[in-house]
């Protein structure tokens, strides 16, 4: 596993070539998914200290930002195309072909799950609570939790969440998994085995069960950066009516879910004018938001992988990581599980989108029913 100190670096641009794995894995041949992607996934400002978003920059994160969590039963592709339900329905079956369901198919993920360890990782939003108009009300529910602690009780369970790490533990409210913020840049892992002990973001301590943990923060030098601009952001956005920025430690979320869309544009140009003076920072799109973060080489993708060598289980032919998501930011959990050819990623969607995840789920709800199904094919064949 190659788990390198993170160095600064622009993400590396998508090589479609490696989304074709020839692999056990593999639940089915599709070349489709070979060449799906398009590089605006990842999307990163250029730094030109002009102080005015121009208009084809403001053009291309407009468009992202229209495409960011579309309503139900509109599609990606072109969410100001009106297309009616049973359009959308044909093409989400079509999509489905691609990335079959989850449930649909739990028996073939379980066959290519036996004899080995399941290690499962959970997105937070989107994932286990829906996504709702107001981020500090995004609770999950009580079936949802009791779902997770019961797959926790089987299978090594971690969440890996774009919010704080304090912030996701609040709303899971369970001690026995394991938690990454900030898009994995604030890790809580188990004590032992972790590879990462001695390195200088890395540190051992007691947590709050009394319990010896690892804590990792590959961005610890940016904390003041990510304060400033957090208390930047809040001024400059505070006559945008609908505007909301939250601070996720090691990143600074920008919600545009509430404003009105003919000031999107100005939401975009607050950012802009902001990190433009900050090059060790850069923009990545999620839902109907905005998110600054540091420029280093370091994601949901890393934080599995930091997580499964801090669990003792890399390298292991005997693992099968599961990871669970709906943002653009878990494609790098997706797609690292996917190259290694290690494990599953689930796409959590109601509408079609380009993935590198193998199978779909089209809600939490759906969610909360493999979470159980895992439980119960454990339970039985233990
Ligand atoms: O990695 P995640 O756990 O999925 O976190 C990603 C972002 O999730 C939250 O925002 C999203 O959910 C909100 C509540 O449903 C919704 O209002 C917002 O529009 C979504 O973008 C969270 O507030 C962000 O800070 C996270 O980065």
């Amino acid at each position: 596993m190659d788990l390198k100190t993170p160095v600064l670096a622009e993400p590396a641009p998508i090589n479609k070539s490696r989304l074709s794995i020839s692999s056990g894995l593999m639940p089915y041949s599709s070349p489709s998914q070979q060449s799906i992607f398009t590089p605006t996934l990842l999307l990163s400002i250029p730094r030109k200290k002009t102080g005015v978003l121009d208009d084809v920059r403001a053009a291309s994160w407009l468009d992202s930002m229209k495409a960011s969590s579309p309503p139900p039963k509109k599609l990606t592709f072109d969410a100001d195309a009106d297309i009616d339900s049973s359009d959308a329905d044909v093409a989400y079956r079509a999509w489905m072909i691609n990335y079959p369901s989850a449930l649909l198919l739990f028996e073939q993920i379980m066959h290519y799950a036996r004899g080995k360890s399941i290690a499962l990782f959970l997105d937070y939003d989107g994932t286990l609570s829906p996504i709702v108009d107001n981020p500090d009300l995004a609770f999950m529910s009580d079936e949802m939790r009791a779902a997770v602690k019961n797959v926790a009780e089987y299978f090594p369970t971690a969440i890996i969440s774009g919010r704080s790490r304090n912030k996701v533990y609040e709303f899971v409210g369970l001690t026995e998994l394991y938690y990454a913020g900030s898009h994995g840049m604030d890790i809580m892992g188990p004590a032992n085995g972790s590879a990462f002990n001695g390195h200088p973001n890395c540190i051992k301590l007691t947590d709050k069960q009394g319990k010896e943990a690892v804590l990792f923060q590959p961005a610890s030098e940016f904390l003041p950066m990510i304060e400033e601009v957090f208390t930047t952001l809040v001024e400059s956005t505070q006559d945008i009516k609908g505007a909301k920025v939250e601070n996720n430690k090691f990143c600074v979320s920008v919600h545009y879910r509430n404003v009105d869309e003919k000031d999107w544009k100005t939401v975009a140009q607050c950012v802009h004018n902001i990190i433009k003076e900050y090059p060790r920072l850069k923009l990545t799109h999620g839902r109907k938001v905005l998110e600054v973060r540091p420029v280093i080489d370091w994601n949901k993708g890393k934080a599995v992988e930091f997580l499964l060598e801090s669990l003792g289980l890399s390298d292991c032919d005997d693992v099968l990581p599961i990871y669970v998501g709906d943002d653009r930011t878990d494609e790098d959990a997706f797609r690292v599980l996917r190259e290694g050819n290690r494990g599953y990623g689930i796409l959590v969607s109601r509408v079609p989108k380009e993935s590198h995840a193998f199978y779909s789920l089209k809600d939490p709800a759906e969610v909360m029913e493999f979470l159980k199904a895992l439980v119960t094919w454990k339970s039985r064949s233990s």
